[in-house]
């Protein structure tokens, strides 16, 4: 427990100073939490002696009692007031920081990492587990530590008064600290599997709502419910056997600070049955039995609260700790965008997707790459905006090695429009300033006009500030696809990397994508994986690749002269483009 607590403590990084000054108010908190009871205890003291002719009690006293109760509410209130600004929103100032850092970290670790890594791994990281550790964080520091110095500020009190009665207090707070420490072994058995649960119900949810539309069409409403039945189902029953573990420790760990209660009261009342405590302090040592242990009665909920954060702790560690693929990399400036592959080999995993390839893509040329389905041409692409990095051989643009340079570095030069387009849960408007994030309206909507996308943009509801569904749901493909366009052509890189959609467009869609292509290839450097007729032919050079390789290369005349895969494809795109040559 203590060592999470230490963690947390430690996440707080430079904010330890508020936690720390935290710590202070809650001791004076609890001094003032003490002190009406023992003005109470003196108060009735004043009575006694008043009602057995010992003393004289004049309304003085009364007004005074009355002062000293009102400084001890006021000052009760100061010290949570001050405490609570110190310490509550640190964690909400640390997740923040922490979100931005892993988005960073995102960003540069080789897409790979994503293949590997669980997507609700993820996912639950950035969102439930930080809210998670944002919401309790704090509250587990309250509860854990301003609970124990209440309590030992309260028990030096006591221990003022007479030393039995602290002793019993320091022994319930001891007989509780080792069923808390079992119930903390307990815990920390279950945290990884009770955040394992978790993560699997994040990635079946995930999962059964991209499919969402499969699963319809496919009328697979059982079969593809099944994981996320299993996932929820798995949760719960790790959940009920977490709370049925830790019934016995929780039971005994108030057993041992109600008896403890029970302690006192005791031993006041013997010892004042013996004359050897007067009556106010036996009712002072009373009050004080009713809210000594307050405090920390709600440690053990603690326990396992600190177990996942520690848990979770560790797995924001190893997302943060993941590889840059970039940290040797400099911030280089390029004088030239042609592009060259020499002897680059490359295996996503074991098995070798390229195979010693080698070619050069001249500056402001295009380079249309055809092949069979899984040939390697969407890998090639991949590897030039250095989402990976090659086993063998070398990337070069402009001459400099892609891996000298920062991905922003490099991905500055470069727009990439993707077969499978996504578009953000934003504006139209938004989602085309994401390729230049200060380009001003104007310069949006001309760009929209270029990429043959104002029209159908003007129609929408509410123009340019229409916001797009999830991933673009709400748009056709065709629509979606000119858009994507628009995004890259207001980056004006000066690399273009375009995967042509393969799904069948209508004509008039495909004519306004096939403009909007023409005009974002002015004047740049493009590769394009190439699916249409057109556009293979109007390119400067194709590249065949089969299995890995490239198999043939040069314009489309000389090709077409060649025997081989090219003039193979090119007659299944004839027939299914219903076009002559
Ligand atoms: N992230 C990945 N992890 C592991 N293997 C991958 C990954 N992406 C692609 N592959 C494999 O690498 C090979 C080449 O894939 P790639 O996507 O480059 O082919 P492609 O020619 O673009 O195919 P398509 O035309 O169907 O899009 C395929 O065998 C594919 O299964």
């Amino acid at each position: 427990m203590f060592k999470s607590l230490k963690r947390i403590i430690y996440w707080t990084g430079k904010r330890k100073k508020r936690l720390y000054k935290g710590f202070v108010y809650s001791f004076f908190h609890a001094m003032f939490i003490a002190m009406p009871i023992m003005a109470t205890a003196y108060g009735l003291n004043l009575i006694l002696e008043d009602m057995n002719g010992m003393g004289k009690l004049t309304t003085d006293y009364a007004f005074y009692m009355l002062g000293f109760m009102v400084i001890a509410v006021l000052g009760r209130f100061i010290f949570a007031y001050l405490r609570a600004v110190a310490q509550d929103s640190i964690a909400y100032e640390v997740t923040a920081q922490q979100r931005i850092s892993i988005g960073d970290t995102l960003k540069r670790v080789s897409l790979g990492f994503f293949t590997k890594t669980n997507t609700g791994e993820i996912t639950s990281a950035v969102t439930t587990d930080l809210s998670f550790i944002e919401m309790l964080g704090m509250r587990m520091i309250d509860v854990v530590i301003n609970g124990y110095i209440s309590v030992f500020t309260m028990t030096i009190c006591l221990l003022f008064y007479n030393v039995w009665v602290g002793l019993i207090t320091l022994t319930g707070i001891f007989l509780s600290a080792i069923f808390l420490r079992l119930l903390g072994k307990k815990s920390n058995e279950n945290a990884p599997i009770h955040q394992e649960a978790q993560d699997n119900m994040v990635a079946a949810t995930i999962e059964y709502i991209r499919g969402i539309a499969v699963v319809k069409a496919f009328k697979q409403d059982g079969v593809s419910r099944e994981g996320i039945r299993n996932a929820y189902k798995m949760s719960k029953d790790i959940n009920v056997k977490i709370e049925k573990n830790y019934v016995l420790y929780n039971c005994l760990h108030l057993f041992a600070l109600k008896s403890s209660s029970i302690g006192i009261v005791l031993v006041s009342a013997i010892l004042t049955a013996n004359g050897k405590m007067d009556i106010p302090t036996m009712l002072m040592m009373t009050i004080f039995s009713f809210v000594i242990f307050g405090h920390i009665e709600a440690v053990n909920g603690a326990i396992h609260v600190l177990e996942i954060i520690d848990v979770t702790m560790d797995k924001l560690e190893a997302i943060e700790s993941a590889q840059f693929i970039d940290k040797d990399s400099a911030d280089i400036k390029l004088s030239a965008y042609d592009i060259q592959f020499e002897d680059v080999t490359f295996a996503y995993d074991h098995q070798e997707v390229l195979k010693d390839i080698s070619f050069k893509i001249p500056e402001n040329t295009t380079t249309a790459i055809i092949g069979p389905s899984g040939s390697g041409k969407s890998t090639i692409c991949n590897l030039i905006a250095r989402f990976y990095d090659v086993n063998k051989g070398r990337i070069s643009v402009g001459g400099v090695d892609v891996r000298s340079m920062t991905c922003d570095g490099l991905l500055k030069n470069v727009s990439m429009v993707f077969q499978k387009v996504y578009l953000f849960h934003d504006t139209v408007l938004q989602n085309i300033r994401f390729g230049k994030p200060n380009a001003s309206f104007e310069e949006v909507v001309e760009t929209a006009k270029k990429a043959c996308c104002h029209d159908f943009i003007m129609d929408l509801p509410n123009g340019y500030d229409t916001v797009i569904g999830d991933g673009g749901s709400t748009l056709s493909g065709g629509e979606k696809q000119r858009i994507s366009i628009a995004r890259a052509m207001l980056k004006n890189a000066p690399i273009i990397i375009l995967d042509e959609a393969t799904a069948s467009v209508d004509p008039e869609n495909e004519h306004a994508i096939q403009q909007a292509i023409s005009e974002l290839v002015h004047g740049k450097t493009m590769i394009i994986i190439a699916h249409r007729l057109a556009t293979i032919q109007n390119a400067d050079q194709i590249l065949v690749v089969d299995q890995g390789r490239i198999v043939q290369r040069g314009g489309h005349e000389s090709l077409l002269k060649e025997e081989g895969i090219y003039k193979r494809f090119l007659a299944i795109r004839q027939v299914a483009e219903k076009w002559s040559i």
